[in-house]
């Protein structure tokens, strides 16, 4: 039994409502495909917390309003993530990636042309049934 890791997931709503992607460095689990940007929960931390600490350390954002969005479990073959999935409604700043990722605005219905990895279709389909617009 190994344990689940904990993973704070921000879908990221800008004015115009498209929504940021980054690709995910090469060298990392699932290198190269595109991801909503997060990171895991530490100890003493709440996910909205560790939210708002990665979306600053990867993509310099300030996030000022959150909604949840929806709670996906997957089992990969190396390891069980839930990513806590929450929209960012808010935010300041000019999203880049600090750590060197491509990011970029996509609309609701373009996500699908996009290679994910495989736990994320179940969010992808959450906000495109979710009446958040912003
Ligand atoms: N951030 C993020 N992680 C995802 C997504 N989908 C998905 O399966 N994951 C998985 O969740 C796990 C943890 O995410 P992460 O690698 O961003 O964690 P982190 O920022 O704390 O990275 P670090 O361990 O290098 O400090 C990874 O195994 C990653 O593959 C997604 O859309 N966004
Ligand atoms: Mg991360």
């Amino acid at each position: 039994m190994s344990k689940v890791i904990h993973v704070a997931v921000g879908v990221i709503l800008g004015r115009d409502g498209r929504i940021l992607i980054a690709r995910r460095p090469d060298h990392l689990h699932m290198g190269g495909r595109w991801e909503f940007p997060g990171g895991k929960v530490e100890a003493g931390e709440s996910v909205q917390e560790a939210l708002t600490r990665e979306l600053r350390e990867e993509i310099a954002i300030d996030v000022e309003a959150i909604q949840p969005l929806t709670e996906i479990r997957h089992e990969y073959p190396e390891k069980t993530v839930l990513l806590d999935t929450w929209w960012v409604t808010a935010f300041s700043g000019e999203p880049r990636g600090l750590e060197g990722q491509e990011t970029r605005w996509v609309a609701r219905d373009e996500l699908d042309h996009y290679q994910f990895p495989d736990a994320n279709q179940a969010i992808i389909e959450a906000i495109q049934h979710s009446k958040v617009t912003g």
